[in-house]
């Protein structure tokens, strides 16, 4: 199955590099993994609502060229619906199943994705009530997918 991750910006930090580097190396037996960067869009010092609305909107419109027609996407959104860990790999299973070729997952940048973006996704999905580092949130979802496909494939991971 083909995987991407589409993301805004570049990851800077070493010690989450590595991290990501490690589950790219893990899921390489379950999915073909792609990591598709656009840029992110500078905001302006005490920038104004709409201002920041713009931001948003520019970095909406470089993910939009990104997503190929036929992948199903799924928006990575603070206010969308929570999922276990089981129900990713039960998603996994099911688009698996209906021949999906792709499955894109789409992380915004420091002000959030584009109302286009969140229109065009399949799903929108929350890790957590909590706000992470949009860099961060790379990390832990490369985990969850591969923590999915163990799941999926009845292999044993941590509980
Ligand atoms: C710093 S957050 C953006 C916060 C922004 N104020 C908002 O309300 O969307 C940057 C990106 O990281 C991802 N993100 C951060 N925390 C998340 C969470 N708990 N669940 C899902 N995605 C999250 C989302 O893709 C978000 O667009």
């Amino acid at each position: 199955m083909q995987v991407s991750v589409i993301a805004v910006g570049k990851v800077k930090d070493r010690y989450i590099n590595e991290g990501i580097a490690e589950y790219e190396k893990r899921l390489r037996p379950y999915a073909d993994l792609n990591i598709v960067e656009v840029r992110e869009e500078r905001i302006p010092n005490r920038a104004s609502p709409a201002e920041e609305a713009q931001v948003v909107e520019r970095e909406g419109e470089r993910i939009c060229t990104v997503v190929p027609d036929n992948a199903v996407l799924v928006a990575l959104d603070l206010r969308g619906e929570a999922w276990s860990s089981e129900d990713l790999a039960s998603r996994l299973r099911s688009w698996e199943i209906e021949g999906a070729h792709e499955i894109a997952f789409v992380i915004g940048g420091p002000l959030g994705l584009s109302p286009a973006v969140l229109d065009r996704a399949r799903v929108t999905l929350s890790l957590s009530r909590m706000t992470f580092l949009h860099t961060m949130v790379r990390l832990i979802l490369l985990e969850q997918i591969y923590r999915g496909f163990r799941i999926m494939r009845g292999e044993p991971y941590h509980k």
